[in-house]
């Protein structure tokens, strides 16, 4: 083999000589052990679907949201995967970083041309709205990493839609959605994130010209992080202190353009660039952006919520001083469904390696079992598929939510607004930390192959883990669920009526302890009396801090651990609740089978938080020790109970292998045939010798150095 390869060397280019010399070094092992690299699928699973008790499809059609969005998924996806130029002939991850970002443009613009010939005439815009989740999930089969095109569909266009007159929206949609200009959402600079008052990039409006001069005071207030900022976008979304007449009033979104739309050059007085090698996103572009006293037509402000007039009047139009931040709501609520989409994924790769995967001996002497076969990887996996489940589900009632406070908000009744903010925060912060969470869950669980890149598991991770941080970090939205949670708790004691998420606390005022009930609503109602008590808690804790004479800002925050908790406590009991609720009226119909898989796996995630926090069930409910060991007993016995129907159940989330990318995950599970494929892929066995063996190995291995 090895004089078969040396003579290719000579004779083609580097590109063309490793595909060759793959193929070679494929063909030798086939050869060689026809066994091992057989092209059938692997035996195991196939016993695996042979025993599953339910109706895959079903469970597919609940989660997609009906058999009709099942089809229109499928006919995307078809008409997505079809398109073989989205193959990489390279590993992604094999790239320079160079290289990845122009493979990247170039899979996003064939994407985007497939989105707009093909899936847009199909569906209309609605495929951008509650259905985008089917178009992220595509985009998947195109990008193992993030396209530099995220923040165009997922805050830019949105900030428009939801900041802007109709005006402005009749003037920029239809060049934004026909990809004539590209853009992004630039808020946090350099020194601040989370704290957007302090914003200090400043837009100050001058009536002479009827423009804002958009200026960056210091290195600080350079724009810093936006995805698609560094090389991508032509255009963004800026958020700046807005001044006018001498007055400072505060963070404003604008339209502000920052390359030539011919020539892409950076416009005098925009300052812009990449900001370098990230744990992930790699592929995202994410830039940083400062201005130098850089001029914008007035009507470039977003004016839906406030507006500038020629003469520099500023006039307040909207009801609430926080629909400014509606796109980061927005985001937080589709976030939720990105995460557990992300998380399904790994839960596939995790659970189909684990019943090809065979290890070690449970008795000496007999056959290594799968490793699915122990209840150790049981309980680090059915827990994922559970939490892919109740996160799916929560994230369509969010939508439902969300969407219901917006049409309230048209017609200007901004009531509901500090709840939605409330909940989208809090499921945003737990959703985004419980996948990240699960998603390293799931390598570990993969072992030593789990490690790999190629096993997907490392790069879902590294954009999961993200996503606790960006649009408000974990902890900072918890303390604002908070903010919500204890205002609603002194409402409740005082006797007034609390919003529906909070009503729980009407009767755990009075300070009954609840007495256990194993059932899945005895479940929720401890989960409810934990977060009232967690809640109560801290309310004794800010007022006996204030009686001690510290102002209420000081007694807030030296009670921050006890608020977070209480918080997260709160959003793990509406996640239970919803999560039992969706689940019973979507399979009121279903067939036997599947009620009763989709009823263990809302029982196993229930009593697996249970078991989670059995501290908090002994403090504030009357939870005993029995009743804490008849759960851990009815949790071992759902393990058991869903063992065979594991493979069944991450088939129902239906990834074509071109959107899971993973060689442990593959539907045909023929994960070490996979994997030796893809190390012949890695440019280092493009030769057998690689040229430092020349310039430093041979020299120091011959004292020559
Ligand atoms: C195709 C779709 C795909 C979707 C996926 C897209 C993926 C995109 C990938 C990457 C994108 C990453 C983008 C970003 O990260 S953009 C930057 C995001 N930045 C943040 O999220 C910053 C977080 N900080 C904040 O939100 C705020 O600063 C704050 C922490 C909430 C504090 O704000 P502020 O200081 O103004 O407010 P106060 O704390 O003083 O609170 C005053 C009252 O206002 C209430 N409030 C706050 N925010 C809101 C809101 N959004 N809506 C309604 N009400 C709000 C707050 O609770 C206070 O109320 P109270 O009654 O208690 O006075
Ligand atoms: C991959 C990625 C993509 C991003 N994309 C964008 C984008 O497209 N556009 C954009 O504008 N931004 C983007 N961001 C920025 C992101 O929104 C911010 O990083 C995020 O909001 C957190 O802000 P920060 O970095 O300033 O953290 P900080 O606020 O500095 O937080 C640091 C720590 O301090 C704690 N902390 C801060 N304030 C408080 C408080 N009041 N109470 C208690 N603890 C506190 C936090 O919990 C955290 O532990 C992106 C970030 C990442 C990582």
């Amino acid at each position: 083999m090895g004089t078969r390869c040396e003579g290719l060397r000579d004779s083609l280019s580097p590109i063309a000589y490793y595909e060759e010399y793959s193929h070679f070094r494929l063909d030798c092992l086939k050869i060689d052990d026809n066994k091992e690299l057989s092209m059938s699928a692997n035996e195991d699973l196939a016993k695996e679907r042979a025993r599953c008790d339910f109706n895959v499809s079903e469970i597919t059609n609940i989660l997609d949201g009906g058999i009709e969005r099942t089809k229109q998924r499928k006919k995307i996806e078809s008409i997505a995967l079809s398109n073989g130029k989205c193959c990489d002939v390279t590993p992604e991850e094999t790239l320079g970083p160079k290289e990845r970002y122009e493979n990247a443009i170039r899979k996003s613009c064939l994407y985007t041309k497939i989105v707009k010939d093909q899936v847009l005439t199909l569906t209309g815009l609605e495929v951008l709205g509650s259905n985008s989740s089917v178009l992220r999930r595509t985009a998947d089969a195109f990008f193992k990493d993030i396209s530099p095109f995220l923040l165009h569909l997922g805050m830019f266009v949105p900030t428009i839609m939801g900041q802007g007159t109709p005006e402005q929206q009749s003037y920029w949609l239809p060049r934004a959605l026909d990809f004539q200009i590209i853009g992004t959402y630039a808020q946090t600079e350099l020194g601040h994130g989370t704290f957007i008052r302090g914003l200090e990039t400043t837009a100050t409006y001058d009536p002479d010209t009827e423009e804002f001069v958009i200026h960056s005071p210091r290195l600080t207030s350079y724009k810093w992080w936006a995805g698609g900022l560094g090389k991508t976008s032509n255009y963004c979304i800026v958020v700046a202190q807005l001044y006018t007449q001498g007055k400072c009033y505060g963070i404003h979104p604008f339209i502000v353009q920052i390359r030539d739309e011919d020539t892409h050059m950076p416009l005098p007085g925009v300052r812009v660039g990449e900001i370098g090698p990230r744990m992930g996103f790699n592929t995202a572009d994410n830039g940083f952006l400062g201005f130098d006293h850089y001029r914008i037509p007035r009507n470039h402000m977003l004016m839906k919520n406030s507006q500038v007039l020629k003469d520099g009047t500023y006039v307040k139009v909207a009801s609430h001083s926080k629909l400014t931040y509606g796109t980061m709501v927005f985001v937080r609520v589709m976030l939720v469904n990105e995460v557990a989409f992300n998380l399904a994924k790994a839960a596939t790769i995790a659970v189909r390696y684990s019943a090809v995967r065979r290890q070690s001996e449970k008795i000496s002497g007999e056959p290594e079992p799968q490793i699915i076969d122990y209840v150790t990887q049981q309980h680090k996996l059915f827990v994922c598929i559970a939490t892919a489940h109740a996160l799916q589900l929560s994230s369509n009632w969010l939508w439902k939510t969300f969407s219901a406070v917006l049409a309230d908000m048209r017609g200007g009744n901004t009531e509901n607004l500090p709840e939605l903010h409330a909940l989208s925060s809090c499921l945003k912060a737990l959703s985004t930390s419980d996948s990240a969470a699960l998603i390293e869950q799931c390598r570990l669980a993969c072992g030593g192959h789990g490690y790999m890149l190629s096993s997907n598991l490392p790069l879902l991770y590294s954009f999961v883990t993200a996503t606790r941080t960006y649009e408000g970090d974990y902890t900072v939205l918890l303390l604002q669920t908070a903010r919500f949670l204890i205002k609603a708790w002194e409402q409740a004691e005082s006797g007034n009526p609390v919003t529906p998420t909070v009503s729980y606390m009407e009767e755990a005022v009075v300070g009954n302890k609840y007495k256990w009930n194993g059932s899945a609503e005895g479940i929720i109602k401890a989960a409810y009396y934990v977060a009232a008590g967690k809640i109560s808690s801290s309310v004794t804790s800010i007022r006996k801090r204030m009686k001690n004479g510290k102002a209420f800002e000081d007694a807030w925050e030296l009670t921050g651990v006890q608020l977070v908790a209480a918080a997260e406590a709160h959003c793990r009991a509406v996640i239970c609740d919803v999560y039992r609720k969706e689940t019973v009226r979507l399979t009121a119909n279903s067939s036997p089978n599947v009620k009763t898989v989709m009823d263990q796996l809302n029982m196993l995630y229930l009593s697996h938080w249970a078991l989670e926090r059995t501290g908090d069930l002994l403090r504030y409910t009357s939870t005993t020790e029995d009743d804490i060991i008849s759960c851990q007993q009815r949790y071992e016995e759902l393990l058991a109970a869903i063992r065979p129907n594991a493979v069944g159940l991450v088939d129902a989330f239906d990834f074509p292998d071109e959107i899971l990318q993973s060689t442990l995950g593959a539907y045909d599970g023929r994960v070490y045939e996979r994997l030796m494929e893809e190390a012949l892929k890695s440019p280092l066995n493009a030769e057998p010798v690689n040229r430092s063996f020349h310039q430093y190995l041979k020299p120091l291995m011959q004292g020559k150095l």
